[in-house]
């Protein structure tokens, strides 16, 4: 199979000088469709997009569109799910978007999704979470949701590095840990001794009680991978006035990976961001050296001065509290697979994933590739049926970046318009009295319609 390339447009790259992105007026935006509903999504998506740049700036800026392939397309076309032609478009214009797409579950490939994160080191999943007047919601007060998760994008055991059961990989794994580690070990006893052989006679079936079945992963969380989440969350909280950043961790149990991060988060936000924060980490110590009245006052008083509060929360009670008090959670700092849970609980408070942008991002190389939080929806491919706000708000987050916050207010008030007119799609519509169900194309006609006369 040869390969397939598509040329680049007319235009120019986007560029980085001393940490500012240089945005010319006819950036070139590498795209990827994307698997299941990404193609009719995309379809009614770029209409919005270049509908609100020709308002905004009356055609004197211009996204240059360029279809990159990834995925389905990318394998039928060109026999590679991701061809290194992708990947470079992605690293030399610096900013692009893309649709969802498919990943196996318990075999084939691994996500690509994940691997253009990393291979872009793309360390930040940045997905905000708000609420926009007439969306449906189950729960009462879902105006009090308004997060903003920062999810570390790179690590964790989305690192890949897992091997199957039965494999010699594993064994190899089990071995080292057996014979290096031998009473760690010994506290677990993987698919051999007396609890297997009462299992296999209570099931009454004849498995082979002396083979290991043991699936291994490995969870690596570093410090830079820590520090530099951290500070792009306290950054964030800082630019945008926000009132607190919580670390999102399960280091009660996972002490030295998640635990960790929290005591990692802690000393960043202390040793790099100084006055700007308070963190709860003070607040133990002055309360271990003075008494907790004295820790009280100082957090007060640190607070009143404009401080952004520092804490953390066990990831558990997390899911629980976001939904009994969303008003305590503010910027979230969390790992990668804390932040992926969270992304659609929260997503739900305010919605549903149909309308849960994001974009994965690394600040200091200014790479940047926006994507919705959902995934490809394969049964409704083609069917030109699910809602587009999570591409069209990932395009809304893009168009910030790059700076073009005319267009991107356009976006999000013929978003709100729409919503207000109950015009919707399915998923909105099933939850709604009174709303006019419309496609996915009907909606993205509906929004460009409410940007005239603005
Ligand atoms: N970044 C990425 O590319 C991602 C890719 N994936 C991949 O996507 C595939 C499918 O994953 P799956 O777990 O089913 O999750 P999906 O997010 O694809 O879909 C789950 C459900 O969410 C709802 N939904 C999703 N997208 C929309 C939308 N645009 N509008 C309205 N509702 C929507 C639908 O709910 P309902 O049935 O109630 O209508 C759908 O059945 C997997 O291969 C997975 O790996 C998953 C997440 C992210
Ligand atoms: O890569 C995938 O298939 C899933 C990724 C995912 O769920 C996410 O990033 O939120
Ligand atoms: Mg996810």
């Amino acid at each position: 199979m040869t390969a397939t390339r598509n040329r680049a447009p007319e235009g120019d790259p986007i560029s980085i000088q001393n940490g500012r992105l240089h945005v010319p007026d006819m950036p070139i935006i590498p795209y990827v469709e994307g698997d299941g509903t990404g193609p009719d999504i995309w379809r009614a998506s770029v209409r919005v997009f270049d509908a609100a740049v020709e308002r905004a700036y009356g055609g004197r800026r211009k996204l240059m569109w360029y279809e990159v392939l990834a995925g389905e397309k990318a394998f039928n076309l060109t026999g590679s799910w991701l061809p290194d032609e992708t990947v470079e478009a992605f690293k030399h214009y610096l900013v692009g978007i893309k649709g969802p797409l498919t990943t196996p579950v318990g075999k084939g490939i691994r996500s690509l999704n994940v691997a253009l994160r990393q291979l872009l080191d793309l360390y930040v999943c940045l997905r905000p979470v708000r609420y926009f007047q007439g969306v449906p919601s189950p729960v009462k007060r879902p105006e009090l949701v308004d997060m903003v998760i920062f999810r570390e994008n790179t690590e964790d055991i989305y690192a890949g590095i897992e091997y199957a059961a039965g494999t010699p990989e594993a064994q190899c794994v089990l071995d080292f840990l057996r014979t290096t580690f031998p009473k760690d070990f010994e506290k677990i006893r993987f698919g051999t001794g007396d609890k297997v052989r009462e299992f296999l006679a209570m099931l009454g079936d004849g498995g082979d009680e002396g083979a290991v079945e043991v699936g291994i992963g490995i969870k690596p969380v570093s410090r830079l991978g820590t520090e530099r989440l951290v500070a792009a969350a306290i950054q964030y909280a800082i630019t945008h006035r926000r009132r607190s950043v919580t670390f999102v961790h399960k280091g009660n149990i996972m002490k030295f990976t998640e635990g960790a991060f929290r005591d990692w988060g802690y000393a960043l936000a202390e040793r790099a961001f100084g006055e700007h924060v308070y963190t709860w980490a003070q607040w133990e110590r002055t309360k271990a050296e003075k008494g907790e009245a004295a820790a009280n006052a100082e957090q007060r008083e640190a607070l009143a001065a404009g401080a952004i509060l520092i804490k953390d929360a066990i990831a558990d009670i997390t899911l629980q509290q976001v939904l009994t008090r969303p008003e305590e959670f503010d910027v979230i700092a969390t790992l990668n697979l804390n932040g992926d849970y969270l992304s659609d609980a929260l997503a739900a408070q305010v919605g549903g994933i149909g309308i849960a942008p994001g974009g994965n991002i690394n600040y200091i190389t200014g790479h940047a590739i926006f994507e919705a939080t959902h995934g490809t929806a394969p049964k409704y491919a083609n069917l030109d049926r699910v809602n587009p706000g999570s591409v069209i708000l990932s395009g809304d987050m893009m168009l910030r970046y790059l700076g073009w916050t005319e267009a991107a207010d356009l976006i999000i008030r013929a978003l709100e318009k729409t919503i207000a007119q109950k015009i919707v799609t399915y998923d909105f519509a099933r939850l709604m009295t009174g709303a006019k169900e419309v496609k996915t194309s009907q909606f993205a006609d509906a929004m460009i319609a409410n940007m005239d006369g603005e």
